[in-house]
């Protein structure tokens, strides 16, 4: 990734929609874990979706990214119909995410698992640049060169050669965020990125998606518990409660909104 030339010194915020869910609903037999939810991502956000446990926030990460196929309703990506397309494919335009839960390789170094995340990326497959053959070493020096900017990045130097499984899990979290940035995405969906970290390791991955989205314009989708964080970090919030969508807007107004406050918070009014 070339990191470098593309640094921007402002945010690259517009009213263009990069990612547009309509009428959205998603249902497991009998249950309705998503009821006509509809928002708009817009480029260059960091825009985060809130609400009370099971309120549907995976499932709706998992409709945008293709895990799940919504039961009615239409997702576009960059004006793109996606609803129906695989993960693969929808990564393949510029979508990356993370998971709830870490997902990364725990006996690979941290160098070979932003590898990994540069696969989309790979004209070779990962095995074949293994055995560096004519292009695909000048494939593979370019790949490791790009995952030496992340490692600068997110100041992750010290820990490049370690197998992941022995790092501390706020570590662990930094790496996964890395290994999204590694696919040089338009948009990462973020599945509580701060999850189990410490107060100042929330801060510093407040700085990193804050730094990802100010200069190599990443726009970001991001569900997390933790409403300060949300409220610090967030151009604008969608709150989700069992399945339906009560409310979208900037953190002052939804700190306001009586029923986000009443169904989120439990505060009777
Ligand atoms: N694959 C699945 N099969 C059946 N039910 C599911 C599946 N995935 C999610 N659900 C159900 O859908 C509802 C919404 O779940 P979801 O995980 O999207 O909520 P959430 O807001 O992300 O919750 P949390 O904050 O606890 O992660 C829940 O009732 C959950 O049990």
């Amino acid at each position: 990734m070339n990191m470098l030339p593309t640094i921007r010194t402002g945010r690259g915020r517009s009213d263009s929609q990069v990612i547009v869910v309509e009428n959205v609903s998603l249902r497991f037999g009998g249950l309705a874990a998503l009821t006509n939810v509809s928002l708009d991502v817009r480029e260059g956000e960091i825009y985060s979706i809130i609400g009370p446990n099971g309120a549907g926030k995976t499932s709706l990460l998992n409709c945008i990214n293709g895990f799940y196929t919504p039961t009615s309703g239409r997702i576009t990506l960059g004006g793109d119909e996606i609803a129906r397309l695989s993960p693969a494919t929808i990564a393949r335009s510029g979508l990356s995410r993370t998971f709830q839960n870490l997902a990364l390789f725990k006996a690979l170094s941290t160098i070979d698992n932003l590898l990994l995340g540069r696969n989309l990326k790979m004209r070779t497959n990962f095995l074949q640049a293994a055995v560096f053959l004519g292009p695909t070493k000048r494939e593979e020096v370019k790949h490791r060169a790009a995952v030496e900017e992340i490692v600068h990045f997110l100041q992750l130097e010290a820990v490049r050669d370690e197998p992941v499984g022995q790092l501390p899990y706020g570590t662990q979290k930094r790496i996964e965020f890395g290994r999204a940035l590694a696919s040089e995405p338009k948009i990462i969906l973020l599945d509580e990125p701060m999850a189990g970290m410490t107060q100042r390791e929330k801060m510093e991955m407040c700085d990193f998606i804050r730094s990802a989205n100010e200069m190599l314009n990443v726009t970001f989708v991001l569900i997390e518990h933790d409403i300060g964080v949300i409220m610090g970090l967030s151009d604008r919030i969608a709150v989700l409660d069992r399945g339906l969508r009560i409310a979208e807007g900037t953190p002052r107004e939804i700190a306001a909104d009586p029923a986000v406050i009443s169904a989120y918070l439990g505060v009777e009014h």
